[in-house]
């Protein structure tokens, strides 16, 4: 990523941001409230319009080959992300059949087991608690298994248990190769090397 930049209104964000994430990478964003994380975020993902900077993915701009770009990357935002009327099984298969994956029943129970949902298949998501329709959306980490995790506070509502089972599914993510690029304001206590990104807060001027 290079010369990544965003505003709002006249205040820059984040200004002239140049990362790379070879494999193996786990790299947090961090910085206060409105420092731009999750704007940095949706940016690289493609997801907020064409901003400055240039987002490339093995060495080729994620705007000439979107395709292969969205094949090759997860987003997961800071909200689940599920509908609520549709059952656990549907929403992921759903959200597989976005990138033409046919979801198997199998592959959807493993990956509901792997998240502590097992047999929570038919459940319509309305009557999920906070924790669980979170799990049901990092399930998809292991139904469309790609390389590049984009990760906006996925601990959110995530217990005590499932903050150690993800911070492993992220170093073990990173020992096969994957890349992950996360916020959270929660400490993180991986089984591999962690990098940093900071933003700092815009400060604002009132004289
Ligand atoms: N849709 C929007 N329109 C205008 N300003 C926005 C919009 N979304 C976010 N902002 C502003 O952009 C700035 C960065 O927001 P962003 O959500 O990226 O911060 P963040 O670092 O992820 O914060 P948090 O830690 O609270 O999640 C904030 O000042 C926010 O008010």
């Amino acid at each position: 990523m290079q010369g990544l930049s965003a505003w709002r209104d006249d205040r820059c964000l984040y200004c002239d941001v140049d990362l790379s994430l070879p494999t193996g990478t786990v790299m947090q964003i961090r910085g206060p409230n409105g420092a731009g994380k999750t704007t940095l975020l949706k940016h690289i993902a493609g997801l907020s319009g064409r901003r400055a900077g240039q987002v490339s993915w093995a060495s080729t701009d994620s705007h000439d080959d979107r395709d292969t770009f969205t094949q090759q990357m997860l987003y997961l935002g800071h909200l689940p992300g599920v509908k609520s009327a549709l059952t656990v099984a549907e929403n992921l298969q759903a959200l597989a059949a976005c990138r033409g994956i046919n979801l198997l029943t199998h592959t959807i129970s493993q990956a509901l087991n792997t998240v502590h949902l097992g047999g929570y298949d038919d459940m319509p998501c309305h009557q999920l608690s906070a924790g669980q329709l979170r799990r049901v959306a990092l399930a998809r980490l292991f139904t469309e298994p790609v390389p590049l995790w984009l990760l906006d506070e996925p601990f959110t509502a995530i217990d005590q248990a499932g903050v150690r089972e993800l911070e492993g599914w992220l170093a073990a993510h990173s020992e096969q190769g994957g890349v992950v690029l996360l916020t959270t304001h929660h400490p993180l206590a991986l089984n591999c090397p962690l990098q940093f990104l900071d933003l700092q807060p815009i400060v604002e001027d009132w004289h």
